[in-house]
Formats: structure tokens, C-alpha cells, sequence
């Protein structure tokens, strides 16, 4: 199977690998900065091109304007030379050499500047790409050429003049208009002057702004050569990084792809071989899906690969079981599970498996896969359950055998010497069966036994064992019954009534209607010495003695046991009668102060039964409360108490006098207590402030919140709350903090060898000191003597009950009593904290 944990192992190296991601990243940034320097580098190739250009076009364009200005120049001195022959005519009288001369000179003027204003038309034709300062700066050039022309007709007009006056001999005026053609030329000297310095001008201008544009593409192309360093460094740094992460994960990869190729091919090796194998071989992931799944697995589940790969194992085989998930649990405890699996097919078969599943680890030690192998046993399984039916069941009814049933019993008889509790056996044995089969025939005498074993089996618990040991004989085994075995007589005896009602019914047996009855024998065992075949006997022989009784009834071996059972069950019929016919009275006994004055009374039942006489409580109330008589019994009480407390009331010397009433731990945890309480307070008018309830301390051992809730009502409307019998249960100091009691009640044990018993004095008063600290009152019950009550009143206890100031009386006694001493004029100190 390590070809499974080698495949997947490998499979999951290579998405999982942490460099991954890593090298992801790299590639993007090396991809990032690869992509901006070629934008960088086609930026600054073009930023180049530019500042050349722009280098290239100032040039071009000084280099004509330079023409221009020399062209301008020239200008000057044609212009001079178009002037010259004006002045020469005074020297050399010559007028028609100087007059040529002049027309030369001016033609080669006119040329020229014929020349220069192409050039500028061209210049103000090209003019756009220049700024708007140049562009004006030319426009006026144009104007000014303009006026270099004007100049010029107008000396050139002034020299005609001269040289007219010449020919026709007025030298006089010729010499007079001699300064005004000086003038002229002086003019256009100076509008040549104007030209050349505009020229100059835009020349400089020109000049400035195509060097600012450089300089500013000088910045920009700085900064990209600043930031290609930087990115060619980066990319330097980063491309080896990548380069060689690059490399690294080819050569993993290449590994991986080795590894994965190589388990793969001894996966697909081992698959065709685990596909041999008889047992079913699944591999399924920690989060259920089915990874492998072999040709046994498809032939034990009736599934085929294809259905099961990629499916939850839980759903798919185990049906959602949350057993699966128990085992999955344990598993990934200890590594290793093996137990037997009842599974339900798509087919709907049952089948049983071995099933051991082990965990596989990765390298980390995680959980990664479970491999798990099953064998198909449900053939063994179903011999196996036959052959423990044939030797421990009975073929007729299905029940337990003999063999069983002595195996059962000395398992009892084991554990019954280990536990405290009471086990039983009751030996049943059809009456007058013999006569039914005789007579009816063995088929219907069948029909009977199956049908009284199915009656048997409806009456026991199942952890009871009904057998059949042949015959018409059946048993069955009672566990778990009551440790004292009175208390367990009782219960069994009840198994033993529920058993002979049952089986009294009439039997339906292939349509004749049978009526048969049994005779049981019941022996109880609890640890003894005794062997099963001992146990039978005593059973056996209390079974003889029921049949000697005249059949269809029951007998206990013991016949003190016997004795219990009887009682308590007649006892049980009498204390229902008794009810019905309001055999009980309430005795009244008296509660003390430390000043001798009686500050209430307890409240005590009497049963008065016509042939038992007076019954005291200790004998019925147990009995009351187990069969739930307790609940009628105990609200009859409560009235009665508090129609008392009501009659006191309308005598002097009674009317303070509080009332003390028991309550059982049933009937103050019935649902509906509190509510009877206050019924019985509105029926009966009683004061709740004169009423006190006693609660044991067994009562607050169950739903401790519900019972301190109901304590709160009670307190509520008024009513006291006294711990009886305190110091003989589970008393803690943690529960009493909580609870919203009054008092305390030392119980009588402790009381009566107080002056004797170390101890027993020493808890008392721990009881009286505790009150205090709670801030409870105290009361002692069972006081006998003046010794006593002296003790206690040493130790801080200031209230009692007992036979030293009275027993129980009935309520016109009590009264009596009552009247013949002086009545206690404090208030109703359980709610008070007594001081010692
Ligand atoms: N749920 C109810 N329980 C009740 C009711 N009436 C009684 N009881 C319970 O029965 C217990 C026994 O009662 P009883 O037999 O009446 O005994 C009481 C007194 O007679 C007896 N006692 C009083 N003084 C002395 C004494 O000095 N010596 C002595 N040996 N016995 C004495 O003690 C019993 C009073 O005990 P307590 O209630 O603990 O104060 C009785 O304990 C109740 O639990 C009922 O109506 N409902």
C-alpha cells in the first residue's frame, strides 16, 4: 500500500510546493520590469530623435535668418551705392554716366531686396511652428522690408530730381535738393536699420526658445536615464533571481515528475494486484472521499469503482452512521481500528465485515488517508448465531436454555457477592400441562409454551433473563432488585403478581380458547455462598409449595421473606381503605422555648385502624411514599394542621401558637405542591405565618434549582421552612448557604447520648454554632430529660421538642396541655435568629 501514500504523496508535493506562489511573483515583476524598459528605452530613443531635431531646426533656421541679416546688410551698401552717383553728378557734372550708374545700382537694390522679401514670404508661409512672439516679430519684419522699399523710391525720386536739374543746368536748385536727398537716404539707412535689428531680434529670439525646449527634453531624457539605470538594475537583480528559481523548480519539477511517473507505475502495478485480493480495500481521505476502491470492494458493496471514487465513505457504505465517525475518531487517536461491521447493502442484504482501518500519515505526521480492509464474515457470522442459537436457545420459544440460564445466574450469583443489591429467581411451572397435551394434542401444548414465553418476556425488564429449562418449566432471572431484602421480597413479589395476571388470561390455541394457570417459586440471593444448583433448588422448592397451596399463586423460599411480602402487600390494601374511611388523625406535639412557654407544635400522623390499632408513621409512611399514597395522605395532613392552626386561633390561649407539618420529599417535588399549599391556606383561612413546613435533607438532593425556586415561592407567601433530622444527611455547607430556610432541627439522634457520646454532643453543637453563622434558629428534638435540655441550653440552643415536655397528643389533650401552662408571648422565633 505504499504505492498509495508514494502516488498521493507525490501528488500533492507538487501544487502544494511553498516556492510556488513565489516564483509566480517573480515572473509577474520580471515580466513588469522587462515590458517598462522597453517603454522606457522607445521613449528616450524618441526623446533623442527630438532634442536632435530641435538642435537640427534652431540651426537650419539661424543659419537662414543669418542669411537674412547679411542679406540686409548687403541691402545697406547696394542702397549706398544706389546713392553714390546723386552726389558723384556735383563732382563729375557727368549726368548720364551717374544716371546709368544709379539705374545699376538700383536694379541690383531692387533684386535683392526683391530676394530677401521671397525669403521672408516663405519664412511667414512657415512661420506656424514658431511661437506667436516670432510669428509678430515677423509680420513687422515684412512691414519694415516694406518701408526700406518706400525709402528708396523716395531717395531714388530725389536723385532723378537732381540729376533733371543738372540737365537742364540749374545747378543751383540740383545743390538745394542735395540735402533733401541726403535726408532720404538718411531714411532709408535707418529702416535697413530697423530691419537688421528685427532679424537680429527674432534671431534671438528663435535662438532662446528652441533652446529652452531642448533644455527642458534635456530634463526629461535625464530623469527616463536615471530611471532605465534603475530598472536595468532591478531587472538585473531580480532576472538573476528568477533565472536561477527558475532553474530550481525545472529541476524539482523534473524530480516530481520522476517521482509521480515512478509511483505511478507502481501504483498501477500494485492496484492490479490489490484488485486480486479476496478483501474489499478502501482508501478514503480524512474528509471521507473515496480514493481507492478495489474489484473486491465493488463485488462486497455492489458498487462499482466508478460510483464509488470521490464519494463519502460515511454516505456511501455506512449509510451516514455516526458510529463511522466514532471509529474515524479512535482511529486518528491510536492509528489502528478493527472491530466487526453489520452493514445494510444497496441490495438491501445485511452483511457483516472485519473491518480493520489504519491511519496513513504524510511526511509531516499529519492524518492523511485511512486504508481500510474488510473481510466478508457474514457466512461465519450466520453459523456462528446458529450455532449459539442451538446451544443456548430454546428451539420451541426462542427463549434462553438451561445452559444459558445457568450461565446468566452465575454471573448474578458473582456479581451479587460483589454488589450490595438483592438478585432473584422465580421458577414457573404451568399447572395441569401434562392434561393439555394429553388431551389436546403436543401441537397446541406448543402453541402454549410460545405463547406463555412471549407473556413472560412482557413482564421483566430487559435486564431480566426469561428462560425455558424444559417442559412446562420457565425461570426467570431478576437483577438489580432492592439491596435490603424486605425492600427486594416486595419487588419481586410484585414481578411474581404482575406474572400470574399475565398468565391467567385465556390462550387462544388454533381456535380452542385454553385457560391455564402457573405456580411460582421465588428464592432471592444477595452474595451468599450458594451455587446456581442450590439457588434452583430453593426455587424449585417454594414452586412446590405454591402447588401445595392449591396452584396458581406463589411462594417465596423463605417464609420470612414470604412473612414481608404478605404484610407489606396487606398493608398496602389497608392503608388505601384506611383513607377511604378517614382513619387518620394528626397528634400534636409541643415545641418550647427556653422559658418553658410553648411556642407551637409539630404535627404527627396516627393511623387508627379498626384491627391494627394505632399505627405510627414510621411503619406506614415509607410505604405511602413508594407507592404514592403519600401525595393524598400528605395533603389530607397539611389541611388538617391547618384547620387547627384556624380553631387555635380563636382562643386567647392558643392563638399565637404555630403549626409545624412534615412534608415528604414526593410530595414537595409533585408539580403542583406550592399550589396546594396555598388551596389548602385559602380553604382553610390558616395564617401562613403561623404555618412551618419540614423538609428533610434527602428532599434537596434532587433538582437542587427547582427546590430552591419552590422554597422561594413558600417563603414568599409567608410560610416557614425548617431542616428536619439535620446532621443525618448530605448536609453541606454549600448547599444550606443557598437554600431559604428558617431553621434547623437537630435530630434525635444526636440528642440522646449528647451527655454520653463525645461526638454526638460535638455535632450538636457544630448544628447550634452553624445556625448562627447563617443566621437560622435552632430547635433540638428528642428531648428527654432536664440534662439535656440544661446542655443545650449551655451550648446557644434555646428552643426544643420532646418527651421531657410532652409526646404527641391528640388535639383536645394538646389544647389542654396547652392551657395548664402559660403561653410563650413571643412571636414565632423560626423566623427570628435566636441569641444564646
Ligand atoms: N410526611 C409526613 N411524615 C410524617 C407525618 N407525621 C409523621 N411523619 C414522619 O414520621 C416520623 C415519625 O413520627 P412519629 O412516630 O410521630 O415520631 C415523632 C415523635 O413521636 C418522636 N419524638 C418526639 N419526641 C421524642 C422523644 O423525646 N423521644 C423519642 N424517642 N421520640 C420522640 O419523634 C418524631 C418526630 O420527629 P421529627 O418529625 O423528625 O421531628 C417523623 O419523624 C416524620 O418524619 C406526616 O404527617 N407527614
Amino acid at each position: 500500500m505504499d504505492s498509495f501514500r508514494d502516488k498521493s504523496a507525490a501528488k500533492q508535493a507538487i501544487p502544494t510546493s511553498p516556492n510556488k506562489p513565489r516564483s509566480t511573483k517573480w515572473h509577474r515583476m520580471y515580466f513588469f520590469l522587462a515590458g517598462f524598459d522597453v517603454l522606457v528605452v522607445v521613449l528616450s530613443v524618441l526623446l533623442n530623435h527630438l532634442i536632435v531635431d530641435t538642435y537640427h531646426r534652431s540651426i537650419k533656421a539661424n543659419q537662414s535668418w543669418v542669411q537674412q541679416l547679411s542679406s540686409y546688410s548687403t541691402l545697406g551698401s547696394l542702397a549706398s551705392t544706389v546713392n553714390a552717383p546723386g552726389n558723384n553728378v556735383f563732382d563729375t557734372h557727368n549726368v548720364e554716366a551717374e544716371s546709368r550708374n544709379m539705374n545699376e545700382a538700383l536694379r541690383v537694390f531692387n533684386e535683392h531686396l526683391a530676394m530677401a522679401k521671397k525669403q521672408l514670404e516663405v519664412r511667414i508661409a512657415h512661420e506656424a511652428e514658431h511661437s506667436a512672439d516670432i510669428q509678430a516679430f515677423t509680420l513687422a519684419l515684412k512691414d519694415e522690408v516694406g518701408a526700406v522699399d518706400a525709402a528708396m523710391v523716395e531717395m531714388v525720386n530725389e536723385a532723378l530730381l537732381i540729376f533733371s536739374y543738372f540737365r537742364e543746368g540749374q545747378s543751383d536748385n540740383a545743390g538745394k535738393r542735395m540735402a533733401t536727398m541726403d535726408r532720404k537716404f538718411a531714411l532709408l539707412l535707418a529702416s535697413l536699420s530697423t530691419v537688421r535689428d528685427r532679424v537680429g531680434l527674432i534671431q534671438s529670439k528663435l535662438l532662446e526658445e528652441e533652446l529652452e525646449s531642448v533644455e527642458e527634453l534635456r530634463r526629461v531624457e535625464y530623469a527616463i536615464m536615471v530611471f532605465v539605470l534603475l530598472m536595468v538594475s532591478a531587472a538585473m537583480i531580480y532576472g538573476g533571481k528568477i533565472r536561477r528559481e527558475m532553474e530550481s523548480q525545472a529541476a524539482e519539477r523534473e524530480g516530481y515528475l520522476a517521482v509521480l511517473r515512478e509511483s505511478e507505475k507502481q501504483a498501477r502495478q500494485q492496484a492490479s494486484l490489490l484488485d486480486k485480493a479476496q478483501d474489499a480495500i478502501v482508501v478514503h481521505g480524512m474528509d471521507n472521499r473515496i480514493l481507492y476502491w478495489n474489484k473486491s470492494a465493488e463485488r462486497l458493496y455492489g458498487l462499482s469503482k466508478e460510483e464509488a471514487l470521490g464519494k463519502s465513505a460515511q454516505e456511501l457504505i455506512y449509510q451516514g452512521s455516526a458510529a463511522f465517525n466514532a471509529a474515524t475518531n479512535s482511529l486518528i487517536e491510536t492509528g489502528d481500528w478493527a472491530d466487526e461491521v453489520t452493514l445494510r447493502r444497496r441490495d438491501g442484504c445485511t452483511i457483516t465485515l472485519e473491518s480493520h482501518r489504519t491511519l496513513v500519515r504524510d511526511d509531516d505526521g499529519q492524518p492523511q488517508s485511512v486504508l481500510s480492509i474488510n473481510t466478508d464474515i457474514t457466512h461465519r457470522k450466520t453459523a456462528e448465531q446458529e450455532v449459539q442459537r442451538l446451544a443456548f436457545y430454546d428451539q420451541l420459544t426462542g427463549l434462553a436454555n438451561r445452559r444459558l440460564m445457568l450461565d446468566r445466574l452465575q454471573h448474578l450469583l458473582a456479581g451479587s457477592s460483589r454488589r450490595l443489591h438483592t438478585s432473584g429467581i422465580i421458577l414457573i411451572d404451568l399447572d395441569n400441562f401434562k392434561a393439555l397435551n394429553d388431551t389436546l394434542g403436543h401441537d397446541r401444548g406448543d402453541m402454549l409454551l410460545q405463547q406463555v414465553a412471549l407473556r413472560l418476556c412482557g413482564c421483566i425488564r430487559e435486564s431480566d433473563t426469561v428462560a425455558r429449562l424444559g417442559g412446562d418449566e420457565f425461570v426467570v432471572l431478576l437483577d438489580g432488585l432492592n439491596e435490603n431484602p424486605p425492600e427486594a421480597a416486595i419487588q419481586a413479589k410484585a414481578i411474581g403478581e404482575k406474572i400470574l395476571k399475565s398468565l391467567n388470561i385465556s390462550y387462544q390455541l388454533d381456535g380452542y380458547e385454553h385457560h391455564s394457570t402457573p405456580s411460582l417459586g421465588i428464592a432471592l440471593f444477595q452474595g451468599q455462598l450458594s451455587t446456581a444448583d442450590d439457588i434452583l433448588k430453593r426455587a424449585d422448592l417454594a414452586m412446590y409449595r405454591a402447588k401445595a397451596a392449591g396452584r396458581n399463586t406463589m411462594r417465596f423460599f423463605d417464609p420470612e421473606m414470604q412473612a414481608v411480602a404478605t404484610a407489606r402487600a396487606r398493608l398496602e390494601v389497608d392503608l388505601r381503605q384506611g383513607l377511604q374511611d378517614n382513619e387518620f388523625i394528626l397528634h400534636y406535639q409541643p415545641q418550647v422555648n427556653s422559658e418553658g412557654r410553648i411556642i407551637g407544635a409539630e404535627a404527627l400522623m396516627r393511623w387508627q385502624n379498626p384491627e391494627r390499632g394505632v399505627v405510627f408513621p414510621g411503619e406506614f409512611i415509607p410505604l405511602a411514599e413508594e407507592t404514592g399514597l403519600i401525595l393524598p395522605l400528605g395533603r389530607w395532613a397539611l389541611q388538617a394542621a391547618c384547620t387547627q392552626l384556624v380553631a387555635w386561633a380563636r382562643h386567647s390561649e392558643t392563638a399565637r401558637l404555630g403549626m409545624a407539618v412534615n412534608v415528604s420529599a414526593r410530595q414537595f417535588h409533585h408539580p403542583d405542591f406550592v399550589e396546594e399549599v396555598l388551596q389548602v391556606l385559602r380553604y382553610t383561612g390558616a395564617d401562613p405565618k403561623k404555618l412551618k413546613l419540614e423538609l428533610t435533607e434527602g428532599l434537596l438532593i434532587e433538582d437542587m434549582e427547582g427546590t430552591v425556586a419552590k422554597m422561594i415561592e413558600l417563603k414568599e407567601i409567608g410560610i416557614g421552612l425548617s431542616l428536619d433530622d439535620f446532621g443525618t444527611g448530605y448536609s453541606s455547607l454549600s448547599y444550606l448557604k443557598s437554600l431559604p430556610l428558617d431553621q434547623l432541627k437537630i435530630d434525635q439522634s444526636f440528642i440522646r447520648d449528647v451527655l454520653v457520646d463525645s461526638n454526638d454532643a460535638a455535632i450538636a453543637c457544630a448544628i447550634v454554632s452553624l445556625s448562627k453563622i447563617l443566621g437560622l434558629s435552632v430547635i433540638a428534638e428528642g428531648v428527654e430529660t432536664e440534662a439535656q435540655r440544661t446542655f443545650l441550653v449551655k451550648h446557644g440552643c434555646q428552643t426544643y421538642q420532646g418527651f421531657l415536655f410532652s409526646p404527641p397528643l391528640p388535639a383536645e389533650q394538646f389544647v389542654e396541655y396547652v392551657r395548664e401552662r402559660f403561653m410563650a408571648s413571643t412571636d414565632f422565633p423560626w423566623t427570628k435568629t435566636e441569641s444564646p
